[in-house]
């Protein structure tokens, strides 16, 4: 099984300013050609908040502080009946720099109002709405055809929200 992160910076939401969230379009491997938040694979030995700090540093450039980032989902990705990846999603008000472009990632900040669920994995648009407002959600999502997981067909969802998530990550 794969440990993963994804990683949402947030901004706005003041005077009028509306909330915006930090979005990559993903130049290769898994997605390739989609909108995600900044994420990848848990490197040997690294804590998932190290991942999401390294990943996000990598992908775009920013600085995100491990201890501010928020706890907003565990999700589980079944393929084939088998767990296939299981995906810490945090959220964080607070990064330093600006984001950059990288091999990997085109950063994008998007109004939450406007992100482009058609050019995103099936399952955000079932759990993501939720997670930038504010709300925590479990999930667990089902593909079947083989792998890649980003060319099997979404078939099934099981989600429960506004629990409490893993003190531990
Ligand atoms: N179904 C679904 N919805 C939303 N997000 C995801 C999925 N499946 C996924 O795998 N993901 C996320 C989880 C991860 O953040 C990325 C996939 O990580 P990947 O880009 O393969 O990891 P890296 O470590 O950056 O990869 P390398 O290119 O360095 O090997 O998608």
């Amino acid at each position: 099984m794969i440990e993963a992160t994804l990683c949402f910076p947030l901004r706005g939401d003041v005077e009028g300013d509306a909330k915006e969230v930090l979005l990559i379009e993903k130049r290769r491997g898994l997605g390739q050609g989609w909108y995600n938040g900044p994420g990848g694979k848990l490197e040997a030995d690294e804590t998932p908040r190290e991942c999401a700090v390294r990943e996000t540093r990598e992908e775009v450039d920013l600085a995100v502080d491990p201890d501010d980032l928020e706890r907003a989902a565990e999700l589980t990705f079944v393929l084939d009946g088998e767990t296939h990846t299981f995906c810490h999603v945090y959220v964080t008000e607070t990064f330093e720099g600006q984001p950059r472009e990288s091999p990997e990632a085109r950063p994008e900040w998007v109004a939450i109002e406007e992100v482009p669920y058609d050019r995103m994995w099936e399952d955000d648009r079932l759990w993501l709405p939720g997670v930038l407002e504010g709300r925590t959600v479990r999930g667990e999502f089902a593909f079947e055809g083989g792998r890649p997981l980003d060319e099997a067909e979404f078939v099934g969802h099981d989600l429960e929200w506004d629990v409490p998530l893993s003190e531990e990550f």
